[in-house]
């Protein structure tokens, strides 16, 4: 595949199978999104007429726009939830949120030296960014992936992510509760996918903790000791290059690189919230069983009126009765 070779890709001791590619308009697409299966969607055009959106455009019509910067001490940009930090806990991130307007961001990314701390813009696309980037983003193929919208029964748009990343940067393996579908205006990206199914094998922190979603394992390290199903884990691999839309279903895990010396990225995620789900069918589907897990997590801190119990009284029912 031009644009991208296997060396600008980090390398990870993980069982990979490679994820399906389908045209926009491939009759078989649909059945994919609606079976919440991944696929790469070639063609669509979503983004084509912001392929524009490089860090030049961007700092003539949005340069003093306040945009959130996220700034890593190395190249993992793993995600928390401050809202979830309590006083009396020691949370130690090695990212941390460094809003600044988009051209310091800019020159910061074009002036950046090994050593440096690197940065990741992640910024929710709205009407703060300017006149002329709203105006762009209207111009988003929307008829098409609002009737994917509604041949799915997603729920509404939720939001827009512009990410803008340096060449390397990586976002650990986690999943979101929302149907995405990301797609990649500027760069490379590789991304590693694992079902709900999995669940077991990636160990996400408790749904308590600032780190909630996120897989424990460190991909770069893994402590086979603490993780030791994470062995088992098979990942489905794929690259995705400029006006590329990639499905990640929601509950699905997700591993992102911006491929080494690839230059700097820019992305455009679209977040739909979940359809609301007519019938619950049995056998219950691994996604649904994500929930259920959540559900219990948070009805026991809930009730306890202490998440850190929740361990606890699930050893207390579990162990030599359903061991
Ligand atoms: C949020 C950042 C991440 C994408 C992702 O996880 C998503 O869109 O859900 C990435 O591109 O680095
Ligand atoms: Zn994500």
């Amino acid at each position: 595949m031009a644009g991208w070779n296997e060396n600008q890709l980090r390398k990870y001791n993980i069982k990979l199978e490679k994820i399906p590619t389908l045209q926009y308009d491939d009759p078989k697409l649909d059945s994919h999104l609606t079976n919440n299966y991944p696929v790469l969607i070639k063609g669509s055009k979503l983004v084509s007429r912001v392929l524009k959106w490089d860090l030049d455009y961007l700092k003539q019509h949005m340069s003093s726009v306040c945009c959130n910067v996220i700034v890593s001490k190395n190249h993992k940009f793993k995600y928390y939830d401050p809202k979830k930090i309590t006083p009396n806990m020691t949370f130690k991130p090695i990212s941390r949120p460094s809003p600044m307007i988009f051209s310091e961001f800019a020159d910061k990314i074009t002036n950046w030296k090994k050593g440096d701390s690197r940065l990741y813009l992640q910024q929710v696309l709205n009407n703060t960014i300017g006149q002329h980037v709203v105006r762009d983003f209207v111009m988003f193929n929307w008829d098409w992936i609002m009737s994917k919208q509604k041949i799915c029964k997603w729920g509404p748009l939720s939001s827009n992510l512009i990410l803008i990343a340096q060449e390397g940067n990586v976002t650990p393996c986690h999943y979101d509760e929302q149907q995405n579908m990301f797609a990649s205006i500027r760069g490379y990206k590789r991304f590693i996918l694992f079902p709900p199914s999995q669940f077991e094998c990636l160990y996400p922190h408790p749904v308590h903790h600032p780190y909630d979603r996120q897989s424990q394992v460190d991909f770069d390290n893994p402590d086979f000791t603490k993780f030791p199903k994470f062995k088992e884990a098979c990942g489905y691999e794929v690259i995705v290059g400029p006006e590329d839309v990639l499905y990640i279903p929601m509950y699905w895990f997700h591993h992102v690189e911006s491929l080494k010396h690839g230059g700097y990225t820019v992305s455009i995620n679209f977040w739909f919230k979940a359809g609301s789900v007519e019938k619950i069918e049995y056998p219950l589907l691994d996604y649904q069983r994500m929930v259920i897990m959540r559900n219990v997590e948070k009805m026991l801190a809930e009730a306890l009126h202490d998440p850190s119990e929740v361990g606890n009284m699930l050893k207390t029912i579990f162990l030599g009765r359903y061991s």
